[in-house]
């Protein structure tokens, strides 16, 4: 295409917006779709110019922490590329997943050039920010693209030529953009081909050079189309643990895994965690036959949608002596520790919260209600080593108009109804500790801005102050509900979410646990060592969703705990209580255990079954009328129908609430006998 004067560039977008018909030649789908979101979305004009941003020198230092181990594993990747393009003058950026160039190779006599037109460390190429460009597009859609010259948005950009590809990390997250650009390049869009392919396959090696060195406890394995390529230049990999689940993947791998399930790759919950099985046709305790030791002709594996692949196992590196200990996670501080009870994906996140807890960088938990958002910030806290106070505000539960000066605090007399000594925010409360700001979703906006404020300055200036304070303080900020959408209905401010996730932690719903059993035993401890758990009451709990997750089961475990029992008698010395589903809350007993499928039928619990109605088969899940019927024989008198059925009175109580049919029974039980 050849090269736009401001004002056809303007008229082309302008023209599109609209949706009039695209002349002088078409523009790439990827392209087009960004260009949208910037007119709809992120409502930029593109009239509007504007020079490439880059971030302040301190700002940068904290993109560069937060994706230090990245930066070191994608340099040498980084460092080839840029030599076979040597001559070419391309210049290579790794941008975080924030849009920030972390890292950068290009020539230094062109630094001044470069630095002006954004393809230099600390450039900031978020779509909102900058308009489309390689690797904003490539954020906002996780596809590698090319953005050449008029492509981009803003007209300050069109001399440009940026090719990006998307890096993932090992659960599938976008975390980096590998991006390779020009200042000149040839007007012929296809002269960035060669440029694309590259891209590309340099982020696939930098992943899985990343998988390679993140999962050496692991079995590894590489999958090629072809048997020549398996051992020298695999085209995805993915991680499986002891127990033959998959525990990390590249991106390629998890296309792989989702295509042979039929599902969306996007899902990657649906893949972490799963069986090997579950993908291949492949039992995961004949991994040895896939080692190098074997012709790669001979390491075949058909996936479930019948693809086959060639394969290669690389075994789990042992601890041999203690030189080698290194290769060991650290052991998780006490206080993270005790947030998990061997559920593999809490398992990573507690070891990912431990290597971010002594950095002061701002940390946003997400999870559902009760998932444990604030009881993992206090841990974090607790293995910071930050001499301050943990300092909790809740801002969905503070009126909006009391919200500011609990935060920032006020003089005395700055507000009526105020304290007449003034009052201390919880920002400079939490001076040198942790400031936990719970359900950060809710805040008003204008409230927001002043907290932007607070977090790029350092700084807080209390109501009716004229000099600002300054604060150390470490944020860890919570919401259940998932802030990007908040964004982007614009009730939350897209810079604030950045400056508060530079590293997010998803804790995941108690129900996709695997640790449910070893949780409820440890919440149960906590209670008092005299408890324990009867089989019917554990499938019962085991088979529940837990909507409330860790609050509710806490709540389910203590008032299961005040029913059992009251305690021992005078004169004994010890005493033990066991939990049996008569103790459970009665919306617990809507879950049947029939019902609740094969996991806890598996489970052996012959009591389970009795409570829930017998297997025998005369008292079946929904037998509503049978039961009507038998009441209504009795006269609604319990202990005979229960007798009939040889069932306990209180299963045939709580089948009379769950099908609701006590008012019914109340009236049989007035006939005449
Ligand atoms: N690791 C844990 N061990 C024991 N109990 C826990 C744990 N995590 C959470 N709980 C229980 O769940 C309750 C809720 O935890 P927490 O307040 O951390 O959840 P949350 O995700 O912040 O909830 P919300 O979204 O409602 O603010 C706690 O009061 C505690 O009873």
């Amino acid at each position: 295409m050849p090269p736009q004067s401001y004002v056809s560039h303007i008229k082309e977008i302008e023209a599109f917006g609209l949706g009039q018909p695209m002349h002088g030649g078409s523009r790439d789908e990827a392209v087009l779709g960004s260009w949208r979101r910037c007119l709809d979305h992120h409502r930029l004009d593109p009239a509007r110019t504007c020079e490439a941003v880059i971030v302040p020198e301190g700002q940068l230092r904290q993109h560069q922490e937060e994706s230090e181990s990245l930066i070191r594993i994608a340099r040498s990747g980084l460092e080839r590329l840029y030599q076979q393009l040597k001559g070419l003058d391309y210049v290579l950026l790794l941008a975080d997943r924030h849009g920030v160039a972390v890292d950068f190779l290009g020539r230094e006599a062109d630094t001044g050039d470069l630095r002006r037109a954004g393809l230099y460390l600390g450039a900031e190429w978020r779509e909102d920010r900058a308009g489309t460009s390689a690797v904003g597009a490539c954020l906002a859609t996780g596809d590698a693209l090319i953005v050449h010259q008029s492509d981009h948005f803003d007209f300050t950009h069109t001399r440009l030529s940026c090719t990006a590809a998307p890096i993932y990390d090992l659960r599938g997250e976008l975390a980096a953009v590998l991006d390779l650009s020009q200042l000149r390049s040839p007007e012929e869009r296809a002269s960035q081909g060669l440029a694309l392919n590259l891209v590309v396959a340099a982020a696939r090696r930098v992943e899985l050079a990343n998988l390679m060195a993140q999962s050496r406890r692991d079995w590894v394995l590489r999958f090629s189309q072809s048997p020549d390529f398996l051992d020298v230049d695999p085209d995805a990999a993915i991680a499986v643990d002891a127990h033959g689940r998959i525990n990390a993947m590249t991106h390629a791998g998890a296309r792989l895994l989702a295509a042979a399930a039929r599902l969306d790759w996007r899902r990657r919950h649906a893949l972490i965690g799963q069986p090997l099985e579950r993908f291949f046709q492949f039992d995961a305790r004949h991994l040895p036959n896939l080692r190098a030791d074997r012709p790669a002709q001979q390491r075949i594996v058909r996936a479930c949608d019948g693809r086959v692949l060639f394969a290669h196992a690389i075994e789990p590196m042992r601890v041999r002596n203690p030189a080698s200990r290194p290769l060991t996670p650290a052991p998780l501080p006490a206080a993270l520790q005790a947030l998990s009870a061997g559920d593999p994906v809490m398992d990573a996140l507690l070891h990912k919260a431990a290597r971010l807890a002594p950095r002061n960088l701002p940390i946003l938990v997400q999870g559902e209600t009760g998932a444990g958002k604030e009881f993992l910030a206090r841990a974090i806290h607790g293995a910071s080593g930050r001499g301050g106070a943990f300092v909790a505000i809740n801002c969905a539960a503070i009126p909006e108009s009391l919200l500011e000066s609990e935060l920032f605090g006020y003089l005395p007399g700055a507000w009526t109804g105020g304290a007449s000594k003034g009052r201390q925010g919880l920002v400079e409360a939490a001076h040198r500790g942790t400031l936990f700001l719970d359900e950060i979703g809710d805040m008003p906006l204008a409230l927001q801005a002043k907290l932007l404020r607070v977090l790029s300055e350092s700084q807080v200036l209390p109501l009716g102050a004229r000099e600002p304070r300054t604060v150390d303080i470490r944020v860890v900020s919570a919401s259940h509900r998932p802030l990007a959408e908040l964004v982007q209905s614009g009730q939350f401010r897209q810079d604030l979410l950045y400056r508060l996730n530079a590293a997010e932690l998803q804790l995941p719903p108690l129900r996709q646990r695997r640790d449910l059993g070893g949780m409820m035993d440890r919440m149960l401890a906590d209670l008092g060592s005299q408890y324990s758990l009867g089989e019917a009451a554990r499938a019962m709990l085991l088979a529940h969703p837990w909507p409330g997750n860790l609050r509710e089961l806490n709540n389910v475990l203590r008032y299961a705990v005040a029913l059992c029992g009251d305690g021992p008698q005078a004169g004994a010395e010890a005493w033990e209580c066991v939990i049996e589903q008569i103790h459970l809350p009665d919306s617990l007993q809507a879950v049947d255990v029939l019902d609740a499928g094969p996991s806890v039928l598996q489970m052996g619990s012959a009591a389970a079954l009795d409570e829930a109605g017998g297997a025998g088969g005369c008292f079946q899940p929904g037998g509503a009328v049978e039961l009507e019927q038998l009441l209504a024989q009795c006269h609604g008198n319990v202990s005979e129908v229960a007798r009939q059925l040889g069932v306990s009175r209180s299963t045939v109580h709580r089948r009379i609430q769950r099908l609701q049919l006590g008012v019914r029974c109340a009236r049989w039980s007035k006939r005449p006998s």
